[in-house]
């Protein structure tokens, strides 16, 4: 079972995720990536798929042609977790790539 993060715990997390924001109502961290096309944006949804079935932690996200709308929350824990700021930070990464 994970935990929900701490007030400080968040504040810390927030802070190592600048192109993250946050989401006070659902406690979550939000994300929108814009790309060339539909064919990158898929491209990147597929990377992150993968990524969150191996974590068996998985996004809540649309997709408009080349827009991708990301957020992140623990269902489990009822808010923001642990989990949440380790995707955040693999997406980042695929998006710094
Ligand atoms: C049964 C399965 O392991 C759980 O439902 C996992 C799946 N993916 C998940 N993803 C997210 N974002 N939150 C969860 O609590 C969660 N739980």
């Amino acid at each position: 079972m994970v935990d929900q993060l701490s007030e400080a715990e968040r504040a810390d997390a927030l802070d190592s995720l600048p192109d993250w924001d946050y989401n006070e109502g659902r406690d979550a961290i939000t994300r929108t990536v814009v790309f060339t096309d539909f064919a990158e944006a898929f491209g990147f949804m597929t990377q992150v798929a993968l990524i969150a079935e191996r974590a068996d932690h998985h996004p809540e996200w649309t997709n408009v042609w080349n827009r991708v709308e990301i957020t992140l929350t623990t269902h489990d824990a009822g808010g923001l977790s642990e989990r949440d700021v380790e995707l955040a930070a693999a997406i980042d990464a695929i998006l710094d790539g």
